[in-house]
């Protein structure tokens, strides 16, 4: 789904990402893990085809970089970031929204089908906030938005989805609720392939089975999740000794 040979990134002379080495199989959930700074948003912009390496090769879903039209490539991926959360029109309904994924736009230009619509509501109903459809996107809380957010993604029947630190800004519940709604979407026969970005371990979710610790621009250790969110693992990621506990197949950590 998602090869990286030798990937590197130089923005005005330094080496944002070096010799990054990445493969994301069918049927793998990723999350991905880093300090500020170390480059994962660099990361999945490549994928996303929004940044070319300075070097290395790059294969996403089939699409070589360099030979492949990448907008084409763009339709087949679904993102959820705080970047496009700021692009979207506030004063959109919440309907419109979820029905612009379909056609990868901010606004709704295209003419709506009525299974169209019946979609949206399915995916509404999945990310429990169909009862926000008429909506203004603007006055929702940020747990509402982000539900809504991923339902606009899983319009376009996305391959691979993207969530970029989808729990930013949310309350313990919200935070728990939403990170319900991603377990159940990767429960789903036709799940897109996940890859989650985040600073906290306790939402890497069992069903993230595989996890990429990335440390100033170099992947640091990547595999399964369960062997890598290990105490002494972690402490050497971190450079500070950290305890681990587990709870609910989740790992939670703190600093000694
Ligand atoms: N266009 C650019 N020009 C110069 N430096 C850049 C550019 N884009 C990113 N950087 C730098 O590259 C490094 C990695 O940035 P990136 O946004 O990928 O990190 P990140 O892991 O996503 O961080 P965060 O967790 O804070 O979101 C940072 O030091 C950033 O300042």
């Amino acid at each position: 789904m998602i090869t990286l040979e030798n990937v590197s990134v130089y923005r005005n002379k330094k080496q944002i990402l070096k010799d990054v080495n990445w493969q994301v199989k069918n049927g793998e959930h990723w999350s991905i893990l880093g300090l500020n700074g170390s480059g994962k948003t660099t990361l999945l912009n490549i994928v996303n085809g929004y940044i070319f390496p300075t070097k290395g090769d790059v294969e996403v879903l089939d699409h070589v970089f360099g030979k492949s039209y990448i907008p084409k490539l763009r339709e087949e991926i679904g993102l959820v970031s705080s970047s496009l959360q700021k692009q979207l029109r506030g004063f959109d309904s919440v309907l419109s929204i979820v029905l612009s994924g379909k056609f990868g736009s901010i606004g709704l230009y295209e003419e709506v089908e009525k299974k169209d619509v019946e979609l949206a509501r399915h995916y509404m109903e999945l990310l429990n906030c169909s009862h926000l459809e008429d909506e203004q996107f603007e006055y929702l809380s940020q747990g509402e938005r982000q539900r809504v957010l991923i339902s606009r993604a899983l319009m376009a029947n996305p391959k691979i989805l993207i969530l970029d630190e989808p729990c930013n800004g949310l309350d313990l519940i919200s935070r728990e609720e939403l990170l319900h709604f991603i377990g159940k979407i990767a429960e789903r026969e036709d799940a897109p392939t996940l890859i989650l970005v985040t600073h906290y371990t306790e939402e890497i979710l069992p069903c993230f089975n595989h996890t990429l610790l990335i440390k100033e621009g170099q992947v640091f250790a990547k595999g399964l999740s369960q062997e890598l969110l290990t105490e002494s693992t972690l402490s050497e990621f971190y450079g500070r000794p950290i305890s681990v506990h587990e709870e609910q197949n989740r790992v939670w950590l703190a600093l000694k």
